[in-house]
């Protein structure tokens, strides 16, 4: 176990309410079972206030400092992220496509110190999110780019309708749009062995029956089943960006973006 005050993201998360730094006390165990709870019931789980306010508002600085290194993605897609099979009609999910526009901030533009890089390079983050996950053993990302993001979403941007091609996802808020810049998703509308396009075609087409929206406010760690789920961020409004970091994780250890999607989310590629 690390000392509360020694545990080199002391000043980052709250280890009073999140005690991630000793998942073997019997409250971080506690903690490790309600998410795991919360998310195999709604395919959700939201920790806010995880992080704390200082070090969002230092994230929301150096996003502001750094914001001519970040590269301005827009593109269209399906939600599949597959090519467009053109002998559907038009509206067919295999074929509909939706648009997402984000600027992304690459790992080699992040100072060293900036206070979610730390937190994300310490091993009992990677240990926790492995816990809650019911996996042995989790790697971070090594692609030198797409590490770890800070992604900054600008007035009229958004993330178009997708499914994630990972089983899960985490999320950081730091901060969120005026208006507009939801995270709105159908919780469980394809499963492993029903497709449900018929589903997926009635809310590309409007239908909100379904849908539910995420709430995240600053400081918030949101694990996300995001295979299952279409979700999408919907368009930015008002002048304030909404800014936050995928954390990506895998069970391998030399999980790299292709050459393709390097330049679609950083416009250039990294070394090989
Ligand atoms: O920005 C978000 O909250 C979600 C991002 C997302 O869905 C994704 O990167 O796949
Ligand atoms: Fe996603």
């Amino acid at each position: 176990m690390t000392d509360t005050t020694t545990a080199p993201y002391a000043d980052i998360v709250d280890l009073d309410r999140y005690p991630i730094h000793d998942l073997d006390s019997d409250a971080g165990r506690r903690l490790v079972e309600e998410c795991r709870a919360e998310l195999e019931s709604t395919g959700v789980c939201n920790l806010h206030g995880f992080v704390r306010p200082e070090a969002v508002a230092r994230m929301v600085d150096l996003a502001g400092e750094l914001a001519d290194h970040a590269w301005a993605s827009d593109r269209t897609h399906t939600v599949y992220f597959t090519a467009p099979d053109e002998s559907r009609p038009e509206m067919h999910p295999r074929r509909a496509q939706v648009r997402s526009a984000k600027h992304g901030l690459a790992y080699d533009r992040i100072p060293t110190d900036a206070p979610l890089r730390r937190l994300y390079e310490s091993d009992d983050l990677t240990a926790f999110i492995a816990a809650v996950l019911r996996k042995d053993r989790l790697y971070r990302s090594a692609d030198p780019l797409d590490v770890f993001q800070v992604t900054a979403f600008h007035p009229g941007e958004e993330l178009g309708w997708h499914f994630d091609n990972s089983e899960f996802s985490m999320t950081v808020m730091y901060q969120e749009a005026e208006s507009g810049g939801q995270f709105v998703y159908a919780p469980g509308l394809r499963s492993e062995d029903d497709e449900n396009e018929d589903g997926v075609a009635a809310v590309l087409a409007g239908d909100e029956s379904g849908l539910k929206v995420l709430p995240s406010a600053p400081g918030t760690l949101a694990f996300f089943r995001g295979e299952h789920a279409l979700h999408r961020v919907t368009p930015i409004e008002g002048n304030r960006p909404r800014i936050n970091s995928v954390l990506t994780y895998g069970e391998r250890p030399d999980m790299r973006l292709s050459d393709l999607t390097s330049e679609i989310f950083y416009g250039r590629t990294s070394p090989r």
